[in-house]
């Protein structure tokens, strides 16, 4: 086990930053998920932790030593990676006991981990099988047998289960998870899947542009995102973004005529005298229909559509289309009372995007 430590880790591709000044320290045991758009320099960091990518400068460290000049080899590290490279010509057991073979480890030894691992992953049945046997998700099982079975100190995953169905998608991940804590291996996960990492995560980091925008657990990711990015990246539907115009008596809705003010709609009295522009962050949960006449605000209902068992409406505000959850079972094409949930109103600053809160708007 490990406490992994990334300090000013930056790495470049000749002009081209992939990871920008990256400074993260990863607990022992931790269960850490980097979770950021395609291209943002999650596997690059994820490669550097692992010894195959060279930093351009700041420092690897695991357990307060640096590693930045140990091989791969040399870091107690196991990988699994999207897409599984078994050796087809080998049975299960002998892929699984592979790294073990390999490092001359001792017969009774070899056999006592087999079956913790065979155990802990429930791959009994199919030990005598061959790769080809198997499918992918059992395929995944095994893969990640054989990186537990020589007890690294970190344990680096890049979108391990991308490359399985949907149906045994879910199911893995709960097992991952699982295991991941009966195991009490420092973790990190890599994936662009936010479900992935809402479920998995001890701390989300999010990554963009190469740099990291926040690390959180993930009820607070959700929950208080620290710019508008990390805001509309979690969470699906996503974030509604209003833009807000300051009058008399408080804040239209951009493009409309429509006013949210502090008695009703208990805008907070910060946000009504802010010296900057403001934008309003409403999740879609915290925007419902509403009957009652002093409560909410009027604006035309678009449409109403189903995501899973949850049902969504779409209301306009000039031009732009927004989302609320629809408990009502109400019809599109008609007016409704729009009410956002006072609790969930989040204001970001218009011109930088990042949040702006009671503390900070003067
Ligand atoms: N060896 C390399 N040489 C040049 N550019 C590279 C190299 N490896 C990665 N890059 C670039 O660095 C950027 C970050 O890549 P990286 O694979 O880390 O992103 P990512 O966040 O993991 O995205 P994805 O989910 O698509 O893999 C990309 O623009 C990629 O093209």
């Amino acid at each position: 086990m490990a406490e992994i430590k990334l300090k000013n880790l930056t790495i470049e591709f000749g002009a081209f930053k992939a990871v920008d000044d990256v400074s993260l320290t990863v607990k022992d045991g931790e269960f850490v998920v980097y979770l950021g758009p395609s291209g943002c320099g999650k596997t690059t960091t994820l490669r550097c932790i692992a010894g195959l990518v060279q930093a351009t400068s700041g420092e690897v460290m695991f357990d307060g030593v640096a590693v930045n000049d140990l091989s791969a080899s040399a870091r107690n590290i196991a990988m699994v990676f999207q897409f599984v490279s078994l050796y087809p010509h080998l049975s299960i057991k002998e892929n699984i006991v592979f790294p073990l073979k390999a490092r001359g480890v001792a017969r009774p030894e070899i056999a006592r981990k087999l079956e913790w691992v065979t155990d802990v992953f429930k791959l009994g049945d199919e030990l005598g099988r061959y790769p080809s046997a198997l499918p992918p998700g059992a395929r995944q099982k095994v893969a990640l047998a054989r990186a537990v079975i020589r007890d690294p100190a970190v344990l680096l995953l890049d979108e391990p289960l991308s490359a399985i169905d949907e149906q045994f998608r879910e199911e893995m991940r709960w097992e991952l998870g699982h295991l991941q804590r009966q195991l009490g291996v420092t973790t990190i996960y890599v994936t662009h899947d936010q479900r992935e990492a809402m479920s998995l995560a001890d701390r989300i980091v999010l990554m963009n542009n190469s740099r990291i925008v926040q690390v959180s657990e993930p009820d607070r990711m959700f929950f208080d995102p620290v710019d508008v990015f990390a805001g509309q990246f979690i969470g699906s539907p996503s974030m509604n973004l209003i833009d807000l115009e300051p009058v008399a008596g408080g804040l239209r809705l951009g493009g409309s005529d429509v006013t949210l003010t502090a008695e009703r709609d208990r805008v907070p009295q910060w946000a009504l005298s802010a010296k900057r522009p403001l934008k309003l962050g409403v999740r879609p949960i915290n925007v419902h229909l509403t009957e009652e006449p002093d409560v909410g605000v009027t604006l035309p209902v678009d449409d109403v559509f189903s995501v899973g068992r949850e049902r969504f409406f779409s209301f306009r505000i000039g031009e732009a289309i927004h989302q609320g959850v629809d408990k009502r079972r109400s019809r599109a094409g008609s007016e409704g009372r729009v009410h956002f949930d006072p609790d969930g109103l989040l204001f970001f600053d218009a011109a930088t995007g990042r949040r702006v809160n009671a503390e900070d708007a003067a």
